[in-house]
């Protein structure tokens, strides 16, 4: 290599370490720079979590990055956030969680919750279906602000909807007609189904569609929109959107094909009302009706308030009565218990099989103890109230007003102290009185939720699926296709709804048994309601 050429070499190599330190120089500076604004920001927030959290509130935890470790801590648990939080500070009766714009109080202490429950006129339930309806269903402005005039007093729109439809869905001949109504469409599909000798079904998929119609049928009528498919199809699509619109995150074209499901149920309950098919409907949904055109409610928010009815009659009612059944024939042993219990409540008299409804309701304590389980295992509602005011609770716990009183319901159903060492396993026969046994703490039970917001379906829901049940293990031998039982899993639940959902479904085979094909009928009238919360004992 001649001087030269290593000369150049030299400048040049000196010149590239020179642009080299200088590039590094300014990489440095913007290193410096970012951590600079990232300290910043980060101070900036620390401080202000501080600065606007009171001493009063619960305990203020998951602040490592602040307002958004409880967003991640949701993302990555998922359901099981709360029982994690529970698990890590198992010594907080509530606790505060601080996230963008949102504070939330979470309460874990069995004897808080009366007290939350006991606050109702503060501690407000309203606001939380207010937003649903518009951001869910697409309630206008005019319908939402009459909904949200008084959210607390009993002429409120939505206090007075509740007391309005209580009596329709309470023991008496108006929730009997209803029952029987959607049974009978239940015993006409599994007599078909007898008719067809074996059949395969997907389970799940087969209990939703079973008791998708006879709900619908037995709540709307003859002119019931469900019956139409193409509107059973638009729910379809609907359905799974509804939690990812509640929280209102994203635009809305990302939900295109949920919303066009929405749009067309609202078209055909438009018309189910414009044409009166709710006077040929139950009772229910005839004081339902009169109290939404009582308070001027547009007829298109009437409609768009049916589909929110709707989620509210099916949404759980499904997943409970799918979990019922399956933990019943998925275990021979009580397979056999409630079999035996259910036969007792049958008459036969000249090839009609009577099923007294009242006997299944009251004397069947192996199948209703399994209910009670489903919803004690399955059950995942976050009872969430909105504080109208800043308040004390229990004279001890500052709730700044705006601020969410949450009671997730899978903290108390996995409680050692309330269900002992075998809370995480479900026990069929948990709830079946035992002599001398103890009852379990009837507060950490919320399958129905409790207080004033307690389930108004509740009865309408547990007979339905009771009965459902009934006739199952009365006129069908059900076995898994591939031999064996395996429980699904749950984790891809949505959280709009207060039932687990299965992530897959089970392939099935329903085989009739003998009498399968006799007449089969029930009895209704009477009797009282199964007490399955304290607030029915
Ligand atoms: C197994 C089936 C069902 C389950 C597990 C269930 C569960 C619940 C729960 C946990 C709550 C309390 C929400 C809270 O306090 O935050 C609730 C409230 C409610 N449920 Fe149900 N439900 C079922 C069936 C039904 C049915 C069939 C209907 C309609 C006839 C219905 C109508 C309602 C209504 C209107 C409320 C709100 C009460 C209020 O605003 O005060 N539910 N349900």
């Amino acid at each position: 290599m001649s001087t030269n050429a290593a000369m150049g070499n030299i400048t040049s190599s000196f010149t590239t370490n020179a642009n080299l330190a200088s590039h590094l120089a300014a990489d440095h500076s913007a290193f410096v720079a970012v951590i600079g604004v990232i300290i910043a920001t980060y101070t900036f927030l620390w401080t202000l979590l501080r600065l606007t959290q009171d001493a009063k509130e619960p305990i203020l935890v998951s602040t490592s990055i602040p307002f958004l470790s409880p967003v991640f801590g949701m993302i990555r648990w998922s359901m099981g956030f709360y029982n994690h939080m529970r698990d890590k500070y198992p010594r907080l009766p509530i606790y505060t969680l601080r996230l963008p714009g949102t504070r939330i109080y979470i309460v874990n202490s069995t004897t808080l919750i009366p007290v939350v429950q006991r606050q109702w006129r503060t501690l407000l339930f309203p606001p939380v279906t207010a937003r649903a309806t518009e951001a869910a269903m697409g309630g206008s402005k005019e319908a939402m602000s009459i909904m949200r005039q008084d959210m607390v007093s009993e002429n409120g729109f939505l206090p007075a909807y509740i007391n309005a439809i209580h009596p329709t869905l309470s023991a008496g001949p108006a929730l009997d007609e209803l029952n029987e109504k959607a049974i009978q469409v239940i015993t006409r599909s599994l007599d078909k189904l007898v008719s067809n000798g074996s059949t395969k079904v997907k389970m799940f998929e087969w209990v939703r569609q079973e008791l998708l119609l006879a709900t619908t049928d037995g709540v709307y009528g003859p002119a019931n929109p469900l019956r139409d498919p193409r509107n059973m199809e638009a729910w379809h699509k609907y359905h799974p959107t509804i939690m990812f619109l509640m929280l209102d995150l994203l635009p809305h074209w990302v939900f295109k094909q949920g919303i066009q499901g929405r749009e067309q149920l609202v078209k055909a309950f438009v018309k189910y009302q414009s044409e009166g098919g709710f006077n040929e409907g139950s009772t229910f949904i005839q004081r339902w009706v009169e109290h939404f055109t009582s308070r001027g409610i547009p007829e298109v928010d009437i409609a768009r308030c049916h589909i929110g009815g709707m989620f509210a009659l099916v949404a759980n009612t499904t997943p409970a009565a799918f979990w019922t059944i399956y933990h019943i024939i998925s275990d021979p042993s009580v397979l056999e218990d409630c079999r035996e219990e259910v036969s007792h409540a049958v008459q036969e008299k000249d090839g009609i099989c009577t099923i007294d409804s009242n006997y299944v309701k009251s004397s069947c304590p192996t199948l209703i103890s399994t209910f009670q389980e489903v919803l004690r295992f399955h059950g995942m509602g976050n009872s969430v109230r909105v504080a109208d005011e800043d308040q004390m609770l229990d004279g001890k716990y500052l709730i700044k007003k705006g601020g969410l009183v949450m009671i997730p319901s899978r903290v108390q159903h996995r409680m050692r102290s309330a269900w002992g060492e075998s809370a995480d396993v479900f026990d069929a026969r948990r709830f079946v009185r035992k002599p001398g046994a103890s009852r379990p703490n009837p507060v950490a039970f919320r399958g129905f939720g409790g207080g004033t917001t307690l389930c108004p379906g509740r009865h309408f829901a547990t007979t339905e699926i009771l009965l459902f049940a009934a006739s199952m293990l009365l006129r069908f031998d059900v076995c898994p296709v591939n031999g064996r039982w395996v429980t699904p899993t749950t984790a891809n639940s949505s959280q709009a709804e207060a039932m687990e959902q299965p992530d897959s479904d089970i392939d099935i085979e329903l085989r009739p048994r003998p009498g399968a094909d006799m007449t089969w009928r029930f009895s209704f009238g009477g009797g009282k309601e199964a007490a399955l919360v304290a607030e029915d004992i």
